[in-house]
């Protein structure tokens, strides 16, 4: 459904440059409720406004589903927008209108578009769980209230994606899980595509899969594991030939297992490195300054593994592991 390739993009001011996405890859299958987290200016937002069509890459692929984002027209841009995508903002004063009710919220966007589908709207607030709440203004409805208001737009379009830039940004955390519920709740229903911008840990437990961007790229993707075979797992005693059998299948599919996988979401999660086509990874900065390295390194194979290490001394080792 979304394809990212060597993704740039470049904002330029009048004296300086900043690339805020720099050949990033990324791959969103259809009906996938994922998070992608990073730090303050590693470029989500900037990613986020790319797939909405906001805002223009500068170079390399977008795709989302049979729209190029590169080679669209503005006719086309302002047709995917309306069609393709609905939105959600931390700041949701962005999506809403105040002195109106709920349900005229939800309706409204239908009215700018010519057609008001009332079954539906009302069918979205019942949905987010505010069927009691449809007549009452914004102003009456609490932050986490509003927020769910703001989802119900996100949908009124029929939108075949979601993008959600820090929704539990600025709600207390039990209404930030129920908003996560209702987003899973959505996407299991409607089958709509789910992807969350959030710079909050805890939202990885509530999605398929996490994406970590640093610095502009995708350094590192944790997938949610099919409970059974985790389970299975966990009772094997370490080192048994079926864990690893697992274990060398799932990194198989698209990465390399970190040194340290798995355990940073909790259990159900197995942690990547991501290994873009050409064969680049981000090797977390705290390992290099224990090896050592800056600038080069000895690679080694051994048909099995690859090891790295500082060019005059034994390398240590980066390995596929296992919990
Ligand atoms: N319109 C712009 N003009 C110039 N630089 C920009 C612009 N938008 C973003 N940037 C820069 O691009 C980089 C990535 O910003 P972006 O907002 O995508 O990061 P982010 O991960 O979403 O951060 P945050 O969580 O703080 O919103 C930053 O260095 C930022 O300063």
């Amino acid at each position: 459904m979304i394809h990212c390739e060597s993704l740039v993009k470049i904002f330029k001011t009048d004296d300086i440059e900043v690339v805020a996405l720099q050949g990033l890859n990324m791959t969103v299958e259809q009906g996938e409720m994922m998070a992608i987290i990073g730090n303050s200016g590693s470029g989500k937002s900037t990613l986020l406004n790319i797939l909405g069509g906001l805002d223009r890459p500068s170079a390399g692929q977008a795709i989302v589903g049979p729209w190029n984002l590169l080679k669209m027209t503005k006719e086309q841009l302002i047709t995917y927008k309306r069609k393709t995508v609905g939105f959600i903002w931390q700041n949701n004063a962005r999506n809403l209108v105040p002195y109106l009710t709920a349900l005229q919220n939800v309706e409204l966007p239908m009215l700018i578009q010519g057609k008001v589908d009332r079954a539906y709207a009302k069918q979205l607030l019942t949905a987010v769980g505010l069927e009691h709440r449809m007549g009452n203004r914004l102003t009456q409805l609490s932050g986490g209230e509003q927020q769910r208001v703001a989802i119900a737009i996100s949908l009124s379009n029929r939108p075949m994606i979601v993008l959600a830039d820090e929704p539990t940004g600025s709600v207390d955390s039990a209404t930030g899980d129920q908003i996560l519920e209702i987003f899973r709740r959505l996407n299991q229903d409607m089958g709509v595509t789910i992807v969350i911008v959030t710079h909050d840990l805890s939202v990885a437990d509530k999605v398929d899969r996490v994406v970590a961007i640093r610095d502009g790229l995708t350094s590192t993707e944790w997938v949610k594991r099919d409970k059974d075979v985790a389970d299975k797992e966990a009772a094997l005693p370490a080192g048994t030939d079926e864990a690893s059998t697992t274990a060398s299948t799932a990194t198989s599919t698209a990465a390399l297992t970190a040194a340290t996988p798995g355990s940073r979401f909790g259990e159900r999660h197995e942690e990547y490195v991501v290994i873009d086509r050409v064969g680049r990874l981000q090797i977390p900065k705290a390992y290099l300054e224990a090896m050592n390295v800056d600038g080069k390194a000895v690679l080694e194979f051994d048909g099995k593994r690859v090891t790295i290490g500082p060019p005059d001394a034994s390398p240590s080792s980066i390995r596929p592991g296992r919990r």
